[in-house]
């Protein structure tokens, strides 16, 4: 099974939940994006839901299937949000952000009561921090904060470089609110609200990929005899 099999499976699975009259948080990644373009066949065969979509790339799929979209200003509180997620923990601690849409991402599902995520096997880890973590920050004063980065993820027990992400064509990777990636290979995330708590305190933080407390379940697909089998984390 394909890496691509696994989220599709993962994504129909998820949009089984989605009931009529629902207000949705649509997340980013190419898992989310498949589960938007499965969501769209049921909208267009009369589902009624609405999504606040977490990403201007989001934005752009929604539209394309037909998806109605709204805004958390008009809709300040939604139903349930599925997205994918670059790591997920037996607690269903998440790291997020490797397309770089974090900081959407966490204000959406933190305004939804409910949030899936929805995952291939190979996501699923005992610790995090194998996944580089991104910490989303500003352009202005960029080498301070990066040293106090840097020591706010020492004082947690942590350790590794940081990078500036770039995109392909070299220069500094904009997120779609215009600031920064800093990349951090720390391997191991040993505590990681221990963590969350001193890169919030960093001024210039925008914010960070750790997703502590905002998941209530999971839809993981896994490769079991050349199918997918499905497992459940949370409720989901
Ligand atoms: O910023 C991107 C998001 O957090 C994605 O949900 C995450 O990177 C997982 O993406 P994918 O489903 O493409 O692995």
């Amino acid at each position: 099974m394909t890496p691509a099999e696994l989220k599709r499976a993962a994504a129909a699975r998820a949009v089984a939940l989605v009931e009529d009259g629902m207000r949705l948080g649509l997340g980013t990644g190419s898992t989310a994006s498949v589960f938007v373009e499965l969501l769209g066949e049921r909208v267009r065969s009369g589902l009624s839901v609405v999504g606040v979509p977490t990403s201007e790339a989001t934005r752009r799929a929604a539209e394309a299937a037909g998806i109605p979209l709204t805004t958390l200003d008009d809709t300040p509180e939604l139903d349930l949000t599925v997205d994918g997620a670059d790591e997920i923990d037996p607690a269903l601690r998440l790291i997020k952000g490797g397309g770089g849409a974090l900081l959407r991402e966490k204000i959406v599902a933190a305004a939804s009561r409910r949030m899936v995520v929805i995952v291939d096997g190979a996501k699923r880890v005992e610790t995090l921090g194998r996944f580089p973590l991104p910490i989303e920050v500003v352009s202005f004063g960029l080498g301070a904060t990066t040293r106090a980065v840097a020591a706010a993820i020492r004082g947690a027990g942590c350790d590794g470089p940081l990078s500036l992400r770039r995109g392909a064509d070299g220069a500094p990777f904009l997120t779609d609110g215009g600031h920064l990636i800093l990349d951090a290979g720390l391997d191991r995330i040993p505590d990681p609200e221990a963590l969350a708590r001193a890169l919030v305190a960093v001024p210039g933080v925008v914010e960070h990929g750790l997703f502590i407390g905002l998941a209530t379940g999971a839809v993981v697909a896994e490769a079991a005899d050349g199918q997918p089998r499905i497992v459940t984390l949370g409720a989901a």
